[in-house]
C-alpha cells in the first residue's frame, strides 16, 4: 500500500481565493489519465468526475490504483497522459492553488508525537497560511469537529489510536478545505474506532465538504459514500450510488448454495447457462439476481439454497473477481 503524505511542508501556499467553486462544477475531474511505473501501468486511462458536495468512495482491491490516483490529485505523482482538474485548477500546473483548498489525510500517522493535539493543529494552520487572527478559531473548530476539545493539551504520544486518527483528520481540516482526500481512513482500526470515524466523515459531508475516500472496506463505502467508483487495474469499472450498483449488478436477492465441490459446480453451471451471475464464497456458490429465477430453473437449482439480500460486496466480488475484507 502506498501512502498519501501531506504535502504542505513543501509548499508555498496562498489563502484560498475568494471566488467560490460553483456547485455545478466538478470538484475533481480526471480524463484519460495514465500513470506508469516502468513496465507497470498503475492508472490506465482513468476517467472520473466527482461533483462538489458529495462523498465518493473509491473502492477496489489492493493494487487497483486508488492511492496512485490520490497522489496524482495532489501532484505527488505526475501523470504520463491525460488531464486532471481539482476545484477548477489544472494539476499539476496550478496544483499549489488546488492544494491550498484541499485537505489531505494520509493513511500513515505522521503526527508530531512530542507536540500536543492543539500544537499539531497550530503548526498546520501556520503552514496553510491561515491568517494569524483566525488561527485560534480554526484550531478550535477542527478540535471540535474531531471531538478532541477536551484533549487539546494532551501530547500525541498520550492519545489513543482512535484519537490520533481523529487528530490526523482534524489536521487536514484546519484550513477549512472545500475538498478532503482520505486515503483508507480506517485501515487497521477496531470496529468501535471505525464507527467513530464514520460519524466524523459523515459530518464533513453534511457540512458540504466534498470527500474523496479510498477504501477497501465495503461496509465503509456502503455507509458513507453517496457514490462509489469501483476501480480495478487502474480503471473505473463501475460507478454509481451503492444501492444502484447493487441493483444493477447483483439484483435484489442472492441464493447461496452449500455442498461438495461437484454440487457447487452443478449450481454454477445451471445458473450461468440461464445468464445469472454467480460468485464463490468458500464452501458456497451464490446465485445473484435470484428474484429473476423462473420456477422451472428454481427446481433445477434445487431446494438447498439460502436466500439473502444482495449487497455491494457481491458487486465487488463479481466485478473484480477478488475477495473482500
Ligand atoms: N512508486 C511506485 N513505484 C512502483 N510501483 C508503484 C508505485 N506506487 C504504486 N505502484 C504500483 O502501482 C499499482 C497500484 O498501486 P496503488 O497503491 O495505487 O494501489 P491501491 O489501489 O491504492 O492499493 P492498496 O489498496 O493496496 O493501497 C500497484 O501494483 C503498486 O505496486
Amino acid at each position: 500500500m502506498s501512502s498519501l503524505t501531506p504535502i504542505v511542508g513543501r509548499m508555498t501556499l496562498q489563502r484560498p481565493p475568494a471566488e467560490p467553486v460553483a456547485a455545478a462544477q466538478a470538484a475533481i475531474s480526471l480524463r484519460g489519465v495514465v500513470k506508469r511505473f516502468g513496465e507497470l501501468t498503475a492508472v490506465d486511462g482513468l476517467d472520473l468526475e466527482v461533483p462538489s458536495g458529495i462523498c465518493l468512495g473509491l473502492l477496489g482491491p489492493n493494487g487497483a490504483g486508488k492511492s496512485t490516483t490520490m497522489r496524482l490529485l495532489t501532484a505527488q505523482a505526475l501523470a504520463d497522459e491525460g488531464r486532471i482538474e481539482v476545484l477548477g485548477f489544472p494539476v499539476p500546473r496550478r496544483s499549489k492553488r488546488a492544494r491550498a483548498l484541499m485537505g489531505v489525510v494520509p493513511q500513515q500517522d505522521n503526527l508530531d508525537e512530542e507536540l500536543t493535539a492543539q500544537e499539531n493543529l497550530e503548526v498546520f494552520a501556520h503552514l496553510y497560511r491561515v491568517p494569524r487572527g483566525e488561527r485560534r478559531r480554526a484550531v478550535d473548530e477542527a478540535l471540535e469537529i474531531a471531538h478532541l476539545t477536551g484533549r487539546r493539551h494532551t501530547r500525541v504520544d498520550g492519545l489513543s489510536g482512535g484519537m490520533r486518527r481523529r487528530l490526523l483528520i482534524a489536521r487536514g481540516l484546519v484550513h477549512r478545505p472545500r475538498l478532503v482526500l482520505l486515503d483508507e481512513p480506517t485501515v487497521g482500526l477496531d470496529p468501535q474506532v471505525r464507527a467513530e470515524l464514520w460519524g466524523l466523515i459523515d459530518g464533513l459531508r453534511s457540512r458540504g465538504t466534498t470527500v474523496l475516500m479510498s477504501t477497501h472496506y465495503i461496509e465503509e463505502a456502503e455507509r458513507l459514500a453517496d457514490q462509489c467508483a469501483l476501480m480495478s487495474r487502474g480503471k473505473v469499472i463501475a460507478r454509481g450510488a451503492p444501492g444502484a450498483l447493487v441493483a444493477e449488478y447483483a439484483g435484489e436477492v442472492v441464493v447461496e448454495h452449500y455442498g461438495p465441490p461437484e454440487r457447487l459446480a452443478e449450481v454454477e453451471g445451471v445458473a450461468r447457462a440461464a445468464g445469472l451471475p454467480t460468485r464463490r464464497t468458500g464452501p458456497s456458490v451464490s446465485v445473484l439476481k435470484a428474484e429473476t429465477i423462473p420456477p422451472s430453473l428454481d427446481d433445477e437449482l434445487g431446494p438447498d439454497g439460502v436466500r439473502r439480500a444482495a449487497s455491494l460486496e457481491d458487486v465487488f466480488v463479481v466485478l473484480t473477481g477478488e475477495r473482500v475484507e
